[in-house]
């Protein structure tokens, strides 16, 4: 809500030893200030006095007498500051004639750090209340801009400074600020960064007045920090506001300030200046009057410039700085007066909320980056830097569909190394879709079959029969295992399907056998002679390295020479667990590269663990061929089985036809080359039965090799994730200690300084730090050709 509040109006006098107290009587405790005219006689011009009075008294807000510059500060500034970090506006001006201190009052000595001004306190004081906000979001940027001749300068264009522009002043439509389209504005992160720009600013400003043959007194110069403020929960609110920090051109009258010596440039400054300040005082005036009909705020840049601050949405203070010498009790009369009048002038302050679409879009696209950068750092922690946050290209999609198929057909036993490792919540969520469309998928194929089976039925009039039914063997004397799909007898509650059903009498590529169905890619069963089949890649199983990571798929020699030794320190600070087996490892070798790193790290370090992981891997593939073997064996000694069935039942069929007259209840003869068969037949089904628990005692082996080799390689990675993180640590101490050498004696005094500087007043780090690259800056410049001259 709008707050009506008047302009604060201070007087600051000028330390002098001519003050002159019989005609300036300050009390500083009533702030009042008390002018006597005793030669107004003598005064050759009597404009700003008023003849027929001799003294005036004035009342302000607050007269400081001699003060320092700190009190000024906690007087006209520090409520303005604290409202701009609510989002109120403030504008803090200094007014006064030549000498009478606005500039030390505004930007103070910028070689000494107690005499520094308004501006670099309000930097100060501005930053370390972002530093005590970490919930919100801050963006601080500058501008510092000169009014000369009635043209605006941008101070923070280096090459341009003395370049006239056209620059726009335009009012926003929303929160009435002003502002000067165009002009430079510099984003700065932290405080020594905004008195650096203050510093070249005002370096830029010295540059232009040679090259535009004028005099610092004859502009007046606006520093602007910007600031825009977000709420971290509240997203969609953004608060802006602005700090203008206004150092007005000397008041004085033209005659006073050049005697006899006008030459045209001078008269033509003093002329934009007084039209200037006359319409400053014009606008008060029509502020102050009662009638707001007409503010002529767009006579003159200035005013238009700081229309938002006179009698608009902002907290101000104006500080009118008096030269209490005799001489200049006619300027001092004049500041005064306009003082007073700038007293009544209201204001209507208010916080600058908006919302701004196209700002929160930028917001969260930006947070969306920083996020994603985020997270690809914690991934890199955790070791899973595969993972994108990219959007899921066809090709990743169909390789997601493979691993949910894999895992939707892995019988119980496999679905551990089938398990689908989930990276993000965008990966679970493509998950879900595949298993989606998975299952629509089995779904349509399913009411595809029970359609054809339905027109079978229709064609031929007869019901369908079983689709697992591969005829009447009832006389075999068969359990219904049999009859419901798996030809053969049922070898254990498990049961194992043996012989051939008919086509399409078993879902293509489920309820296989335990350990038949699995994924060691041995072309068993249909699915498995697929070679893109993700089981068939599964590194334990191909012998192919590990791939939690980009780090494991390196290849490091087992042909290590390296003589192996318990303990020890893997650099020479000892300060890893991890022990180095016959070096010392200098950090600096240690690559940057988290996979060069890894390698050096394993045939180096962890060579022990690394042999072991080799081990596994030899283990394993012995492992898997030997399971492939028993497959094989398996599957010949299913197709003997087969062949031997067909062959009894062929048999039996015959003997069925020829005993077809057989009473009833007799026993049928078993002939000697049935019998023969049978036996084989049994001798068979053993056979089968122990191969294939070899093949389950295999599988056994494989699995638990798979879980050691997990173990070590997460150890390993866990240890490789210290012994990286401390080889960059320590060279990074190394190079800043490198660095320490080599620096030369300016150096060195310069980080001696700094340290003097932080111990005796660390708040001054910053301005300090400013000051010196402004030193060098200015160095630099005067070593470069001197800059020619412009009309
Ligand atoms: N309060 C003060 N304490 C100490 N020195 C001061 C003070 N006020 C002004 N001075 C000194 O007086 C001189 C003139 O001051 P300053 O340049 O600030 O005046 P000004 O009003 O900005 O003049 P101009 O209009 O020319 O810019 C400077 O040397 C400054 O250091």
């Amino acid at each position: 809500m709008a707050r009506k509040e008047c302009i604060k109006v201070l007087v600051r006098t000028r330390p002098t030893a001519n003050f002159s107290q019989d005609q300036i009587q300050v009390d500083t405790s009533k702030n009042t200030i008390r002018i006597k005219r005793r030669d107004v006689e003598q005064q050759s011009d009597r404009s700003a006095m008023d003849n027929r009075r001799d003294t005036w008294r004035f009342q302000f807000d607050k007269v400081l007498h001699n003060s320092a510059q700190e009190a000024i500060y906690a007087e006209a500034a520090d409520h303005i500051v604290d409202g701009v970090m609510e989002g109120i506006n403030g504008t803090i001006m200094a007014y006064g004639q030549t000498g009478a201190g606005k500039t030390f009052t505004m930007t103070g000595d910028t070689h000494n750090f107690a005499q520094r001004g308004i501006i670099p306190r309000a930097v100060t004081h501005l930053f370390a209340e972002i530093e005590n906000r970490p919930q919100h979001d801050f963006t601080v940027s500058v501008s510092f801009m000169e009014i000369y001749n009635e043209k605006i300068f941008d101070l923070l264009d280096d090459e341009g400074a003395a370049t006239d522009k056209d620059f726009q002043i335009t009012e926003d439509a929303r929160t009435h600020s002003m502002q000067v389209r165009g002009l430079t504005s510099e984003v700065v992160a932290n405080e020594e960064e905004a008195l650096r720009v203050l510093f070249r600013g005002e370096e830029n400003r010295i540059v232009a007045e040679h090259q535009l043959n004028k005099q610092s007194n004859r502009s007046h110069s606006i520093f602007t920090l910007h600031v825009e403020q977000k709420a971290r929960l509240r997203a969609e609110e953004v608060i802006v506001s602005k700090l203008n920090l206004v150092d007005l051109a000397g008041s004085e009258r033209l005659k006073k300030a050049i005697g006899e010596k006008i030459d045209e440039q001078l008269r033509k400054e003093s002329r934009y200046i007084n039209k200037s300040l006359t319409y400053l005082e014009q606008v008060v005036v029509a502020l102050t009057s009662g009638s707001r009909s007409h503010i002529p705020y767009r006579q003159t840049k200035l005013t238009n410039v700081l229309k938002d601050s006179l009698g608009g949405n902002c907290n101000t203070s104006l500080i009118a700085c008096i030269w209490g010498e005799a001489k200049h009790l006619e300027e001092s009369t004049s500041t005064l007066k306009l003082a007073q009048r700038m007293m009544r002038v209201e204001n209507q302050a208010a916080a600058n909320v908006q919302s701004d679409d196209g700002m929160l879009l930028r917001r969260y696209e930006r947070q969306i980056r920083e996020l994603k950068q985020e997270l690809m750092m914690h991934d890199a922690l955790a070791n899973r830097s595969g993972v994108s946050y990219e959007e899921y290209t066809p090709e990743e999609c169909r390789n997601i569909a493979l691993q949910v198929r894999r895992f939707a057909e892995a019988s119980v036993d496999e679905e551990e190394a089938c398990a689908i490792d989930i990276q993000s919540v965008r990966h679970a969520q493509e998950c879900f879709r595949q298993f989606k469309l998975l299952i629509q998928h089995a779904e349509a194929q399913v009411e595809e079959r029970l359609r054809q089976q339905f027109q079978f039925q229709a064609r031929d009039g007869t019901p369908a029969s079983h689709a697992g039914s591969s005829g009447d063997l009832s006389h075999s004397g068969r359990s219904g295992a049999a009859n419901d799909g798996l030809v053969g007898e049922e070898e254990d509650e498990r049961g194992f399907g043996l012989g051939h059903a008919p086509p399409g009498a078993r879902p293509k590529e489920m309820d296989l056998p335990d350990g038949l169905a699995g994924g060691d890619g041995d072309g068993m069963e249909s699915k498995h002679a697929d070679p893109s089949s993700p089981s068939a890649s599964h590194p334990a199983d191909t012998g192919a390295a590990p791939s939690d990571g980009e780090t494991d798929n390196i290849e490091v020699s087992s042909e290590n020479e390296l003589e192996e030794q318990e303990g020890g320190a893997g650099f020479a600070d000892g300060s890893t667990r991890k022990a180095s087996r016959v070096q010392q490892i200098d950090p600096s070798q240690v690559p940057a590269n988290r996979e060069a790193a890894f390698k050096m790290y394993t045939s180096l370090v962890a060579v022990k663990e690394h042999e072991k992981l080799q081990q596994n891997q030899r283990e394993t593939k012995a492992c898997i061929a030997q399971m492939q073997e028993k497959r094989q064996r398996l599957r010949a000694l299913q197709a003997e089985q087969d062949d031997m069935q067909t062959k009894i039942n062929a048999i039996r069929e015959e003997q069925k036809a020829a005993e077809g007259k057989l009473a009833s209840g007799d026993e049928r003869i078993i002939d000697e080359e049935e019998f023969i068969l049978m036996k084989q037949a049994k001798e068979l089904k053993k056979e089968f039965r122990n191969v294939h628990d070899e093949h389950a005692e295999l599988r056994r082996a494989k699995e638990s090799l798979s879980e050691t080799r997990d173990h070590i390689k997460i150890g390993l990675l866990k240890d490789f994730q210290s012994w990286y993180l401390n080889a960059q640590r320590l060279r990074e101490e190394k190079m800043a200690f490198d660095d320490e050498d080599i620096l030369d004696d300016g150096e060195q005094f310069d980080k001696l300084e700094i340290e003097r500087v932080q111990a005796q007043e660390p708040d001054s780090v910053a301005f300090f730090k400013a000051t010196k690259a402004q030193r060098e800056r200015e160095r630099r410049r005067s070593h470069k050709p001197t800059a020619q001259k412009r009309a």
